[in-house]
């Protein structure tokens, strides 16, 4: 029997950067006409959207990735980290020109970092380079931020979603700082917002309002579910039906690049699973604290390490 790509049905499907993240740690994360020095280097396949996509199927969940990669080293690094992790590759999309996105990061003793992207082929991604037939059964669609042109392809790919299809969004820093306006299009149609503190103070213009009352307003736009991600204290989180704090746990701390994104995947894993969102919290934030304890997702639990834990 022949098997079409969209006989490969996932169960979430992540829409954002492909990068490979070059992380170098340092002794501290210089400031404008300071030095430091660099301790190491690590290259690991990242991105957003494609961290929580593996994140997601270490534990168990079926996904795949809408994005582009060149025909370069970085390409195929990142292709083989995408299938060894299980991760159906029917939506990747080849550039042959052009160069694979790269994430460069300063990663301190502290675990804090600074990233800079180079975003190579990520931002050439158009409408008519997406199977329809290949998203039309995800039950979630997690959409990610872009540097360029990619984001008004994630606007158009909105009318192409299944009424059913939950989308959840994390708009990090790059999108927050297009102003809210600029985002209202994908707002408008999401059920889960994944934000941090900061990212939603820039993104509503407020830092006196309580987090709760921020999450409000995004209740009643129509967003289902907020989640507030707070680094080391925890989260904070809200629907319709329940309101909760949820602490984080404690963990030595290696490398935080990439904590919001492990937290999204223990976070959807949960949603999947009809868990409640104070439980749902509580996965994301222990998954997170695995993950932050090594490079890339090299610490990423399994989902018999989750079973054994919870
Ligand atoms: N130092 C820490 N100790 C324990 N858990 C942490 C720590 N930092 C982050 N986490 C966990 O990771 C989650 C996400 O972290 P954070 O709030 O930094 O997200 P983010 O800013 O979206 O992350 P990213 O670095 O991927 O952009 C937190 O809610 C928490 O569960
Ligand atoms: O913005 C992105 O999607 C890329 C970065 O987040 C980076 O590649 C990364 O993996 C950080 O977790």
């Amino acid at each position: 029997m022949e098997i079409f790509d969209n006989d490969l049905n996932a169960e979430v499907i992540g829409f954002g950067a492909l990068n490979v993240d070059k992380l170098y740690s340092v002794e501290n994360i210089a400031s404008k006409d300071e030095e430091s020095f660099i301790k190491g280097e690590t290259d690991t396949p990242g991105g957003s959207a494609a961290n929580t996509m593996v994140g997601l199927s270490r534990l168990g969940c079926s996904t795949s990735i809408i994005g582009k990669i060149a025909e370069d080293d970085d390409g195929d690094l990142i292709e083989y980290n995408l299938a060894i992790n299980g991760i159906y590759t029917n939506n990747l999309i080849y550039s042959e020109t052009g160069a694979t996105g790269k994430c460069l990061g300063f990663v301190d003793s502290n675990g804090e970092r600074c990233l800079y992207i180079d975003p190579g082929v990520n931002d050439e991604i158009r409408l008519d380079e997406i199977n329809p037939l290949n998203i039309m059964r995800c039950k979630i669609m997690h959409y990610t931020s872009f540097v360029g042109d990619s984001f008004n392809t994630q606007i158009e790919l909105l009318d192409l979603l299944n009424k059913e299809c939950i989308l959840s969004f994390d708009p990090g820093m790059l999108y927050v700082q297009k102003g809210f306006d600029e985002l209202k299009p994908i707002l408008d149609r999401t059920d889960i917002l994944l934000i941090n503190e900061s990212e939603l103070r820039l993104l509503c213009n407020n830092n006196e309002s309580s987090l709760k009352e921020l999450a409000i307003g995004f209740l009643d736009m129509g967003i289902e579910t907020v989640v507030i991600k707070q680094g080391s204290k925890g989260v904070f989180a809200m629907n319709n039906n329940e309101t909760c704090e949820v602490e984080s746990y404690k963990c030595d701390v290696v490398d935080t690049t990439g904590a919001g994104d492990s937290f999204n995947s223990g976070f959807l894993y949960s949603y999947l699973k009809g868990y409640d969102l104070g439980k749902s919290c509580q996965i994301g934030n222990w998954v997170a604290s695995k993950a932050i304890e090594g490079f890339g997702m090299e610490k990423f639990p399994s989902l018999k390490d989750l079973e054994d834990f919870f």
